[in-house]
């Protein structure tokens, strides 16, 4: 009896149907060392179905190139069991073959490392991955965290994400917003004021590489000055040479929680760490399991910024933390613009990681659409983590179709994330900064 009980729920628990949906979410005019964000910028969002009738979400990078791969991974799937998380890795691998044009390259013209084939399908997984344990989750009753091994806190802490920004994209076009411009050190602490009374936030990250590093300093003291005590980190995403590292450490070791990414490579983050005491933190050079070795013995990095989307998943995300345990490096967590499903599922990993050691990054409340039914609430600046079934959030049809909609009317300019391209409708003789920028 007992061996037809687990028969009838394994069968339950085969993958029936996989349905992927790009989207285009709005995005703010948030500037950084590449140009802008585009007016509306591409995610994927993953439905995986069991044969139970049970719907798990995920979500990832939507550009083409991670389109391309889903796409055969969605097809492969059914008939599978959800539960075999370890089996997406072997599987995308038979079936997602090499994306073209990665080799040597950088993702988003150098945002978050290096792109190399496995990373790229290794964002494609983590978005099937989360998809899998939502279903799963839902399907026993029990929340990502559980499956997960169980959660070791109950709130997670999230840091305010600064910009430098606009007050509106170029040539008008967009979702516009209420933010106003950003372009010194007075409009960043007016938008860390507003960040830090709507949602709570107690630490403040600002995104660098933009003005020259005297002006950056400028804002990070005003923001010291404005936030007492609290903590401050800058993130120019290797805007900058070592010497100029160097002295941009000095001048603010005594506000600074972190410097992330001043200079753009493992030797080059090396030699800034052999000269300050300021801890450097990444989610530039050690983006894969490949590149920990080198820069974790030579001390090039004290912090790592986890993104579960580019590191294959929730669960390889609990085993780069386990790594950093072992090495005595921090460990925090990246963002990108995100929504409401990623978020969800970073809030679970996070939850069940013991050496969680600095607030997390979120884009989210810079995104004001979502495509799930009720928007996460920051309050005192962290998330409450989730005990409903899978990820506990619920997926908007209408909103998806919406979103699905201005992707399929899209003719393709804003199907990939460019931040220069974007940056060139305001300023044609824009080109790529070439590295250091300063
Ligand atoms: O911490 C980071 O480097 C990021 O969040 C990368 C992002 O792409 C950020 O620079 C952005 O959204 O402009
Ligand atoms: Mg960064």
């Amino acid at each position: 009896m007992k061996t037809v009980d687990a028969t009838d729920r394994s069968a339950a628990l085969t993958v029936t149907e996989v349905r992927l949906t790009p989207i285009l979410i709005a995005d703010p005019p948030l500037l950084n060392t590449q140009g802008v964000h585009q007016p509306y910028t591409p995610r994927l969002i993953i439905e995986v179905v069991t044969a139970d009738g049970t719907t798990g979400v995920g979500e990832t990078y939507g550009d083409t190139r991670y389109l391309d791969l889903a796409a055969p991974l969605a097809k492969a799937l059914p008939g599978r069991p959800v539960s075999d998380l370890n089996g997406l890795f072997t599987l995308a691998e038979q079936v997602c073959g090499d994306p073209a044009e990665v080799s040597d390259s950088v993702d988003v013209g150098g945002l978050r490392g290096v792109q190399t084939a496995d990373k790229l399908r290794l964002s494609v997984i983590s978005g099937f991955e989360v998809a899998c344990l939502d279903a799963l989750g839902k399907a026993l009753g029990l929340p990502v965290h559980a499956l997960l091994g169980g959660k070791v806190r109950d709130h997670i802490d999230y840091s305010a994400y600064l910009f430098y920004r606009l007050a509106a994209h170029p040539q008008g076009q967009g979702e516009p917003d209420d933010w106003g411009a950003a372009l010194d050190p007075e409009g960043v602490v007016a938008q860390a004021r507003r960040f830090a009374e709507t949602y709570g936030f107690g630490s403040f990250k600002l995104k660098g590489g933009v003005f020259p590093p005297e002006e950056e300093i400028a804002a990070v003291r005003a923001l010291a000055e404005a936030f007492p005590g609290r903590p401050l980190r800058l993130d120019p995403n290797g805007a900058w040479s070592v010497p100029t590292s160097l002295h941009v450490a000095r001048e603010l070791a005594d506000v600074l929680e972190y410097l992330e990414d001043p200079a753009s490579s493992t030797d080059r983050m090396a030699e800034v760490a052999a000269g300050t005491e300021v801890p450097l933190a990444t989610n530039m050079c050690v983006t894969t399991f490949p590149e920990i070795q080198e820069a974790f013995t030579r001390g090039a990095v004290q912090v790592v910024l986890s993104d579960h989307h580019y590191w294959g998943g929730l669960r390889n995300t609990q085993q780069l933390a386990a790594v950093c345990r072992t090495f005595g490096v921090g460990l925090s967590m990246h963002s990108n613009t995100h929504l409401g499903i990623s978020l969800a599922a970073m809030t679970h990993v996070a939850a069940t990681v013991p050496n969680l050691d600095y607030a997390c990054d979120s884009h989210y409340p810079w995104q004001t659409e979502d495509v799930i039914t009720e928007r996460h609430v920051f309050e005192g600046g962290r998330l409450a983590v989730s005990d409903r079934p899978g990820l506990g959030v619920e997926l908007d049809r209408e909103v998806l179709a919406a979103l699905h909609r201005r992707w399929l009317e899209d003719d393709g300019t804003m199907r990939d994330r460019d931040d220069a391209a974007a940056m060139r409708k305001a300023d044609p003789r824009w080109q790529t900064p070439s590295v250091p920028r300063w």
